[in-house]
């Protein structure tokens, strides 16, 4: 069933547990990324990126929306997991309004790189706005580095946990996304993850809402191996290892963002299948793999999130 994001991570705040938000620009994924979820009787967020609206819609932010929110609400109306479709790192706001009219579950206002407090005055008019159309709002405080789509920061800038207290009081946001040292894309560190934890335990204690974790993508070795093994060039891709996001979680982390695992796992299926069957021209067969892939990393992710059997 399709419901509100609000829903889906109050529930997960209060027993600790998290909820992936997979992006998708396509049938494909969100076939793979559904399929996963009711497999392992588990909640799931779809997100799209404004880039994604742009995408779908042909360069126009209303129809793109619609079709997003028709598919995805098509689909979840006949499972029996909820669904809930967000519009991720929204910063036009043709786009946030085109999604808010649609019928989004929940639009991100990401003002992270204006002044704290243009960021605030901002998030205050999209949650107004928002709420009266009963849809949620999440907002980001500090900045992640690393490029995706439009989304890009020079460098990592960590959330001040006093500011955030602040900033939910005064804005009303639903959910928070604090900058901990992740960032966005295949290449998220120089050395080793390094997360801070001590930090985003101040501001679960201090806001006591739920909180969005971005950048949160492992990079499995295994698809970036296979994705190469077919003639990608995806070197030095590293992510975030399982276990810190789990440390994450118990920290109070409870939406947890993922594009780039199911992106390599997609892009290996699809070389993969290509190069071994050279006569097939149905996409229905040759997306098959890419798809198994994604549902597979989707099912891994509900697994170690908490997530599965919740639904
Ligand atoms: O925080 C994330 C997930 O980041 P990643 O999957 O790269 O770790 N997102 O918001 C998805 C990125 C949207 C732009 O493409
Ligand atoms: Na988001
Ligand atoms: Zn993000």
């Amino acid at each position: 069933m399709y419901v509100n994001t609000k829903d889906i991570l109050e529930k997960a705040s209060k027993e600790f547990y998290a909820v992936p938000a997979f992006n998708i620009n396509n049938l494909e994924f969100l076939i793979a990324i559904l399929e996963g979820a009711v497999e392992k009787n588990a909640p799931v967020i779809i997100e799209t990126s404004e880039g994604a609206i742009k995408y779908a819609g042909n360069g126009d932010p209303i129809r793109g929306a619609k079709f997003f929110v028709n598919l995805v609400k098509g689909y979840a109306d006949t499972l029996n997991i909820p669904v809930a479709l967000h519009l991720d790192h929204g910063k036009n706001i043709e786009y946030i309004a085109a999604a808010i009219k649609a019928g989004y579950s929940s639009v991100m206002i990401d003002a992270s790189h204006e002044p704290f407090e243009e960021n605030l005055k901002i998030t205050k008019e999209v949650v107004k706005w928002a709420h009266a159309a009963g849809v949620s709002v999440e907002a980001e405080l500090g900045q992640l580095a690393g490029i995706e789509d439009n989304v890009s920061a020079e460098e990592n800038v960590l959330v001040d946990p006093e500011q955030a207290k602040i900033f939910v009081e005064e804005t009303g946001v639903d959910f928070l996304a604090p900058a901990i040292g992740t960032s966005h894309g295949a290449f998220k560190f120089k050395g080793e993850a390094k997360l801070d934890f001590e930090r985003l335990e101040k501001v679960k204690k201090l806001t006591n809402i739920p909180l969005v974790l971005h950048g949160a993508s492992s990079v499995p070795v295994k698809y970036v191996e296979l994705a190469e093994k077919y003639g990608a060039d995806l070197g030095g891709a590293k992510g975030v290892p399982a276990e810190e996001i789990k440390k994450c979680v118990k920290l109070g982390i409870n939406k947890v963002n993922t594009d780039t695992d199911l992106r390599i796992a997609f892009l290996a299926g699809l070389r993969k299948n290509l190069t071994e069957n050279v006569k097939e021209f149905d996409p229905r067969k040759y997306f098959k793999e890419g798809m198994q892939f994604v549902k597979d990393v989707v099912m891994d992710r509900l697994e170690f999130l908490g997530a599965a059997g919740k639904a």
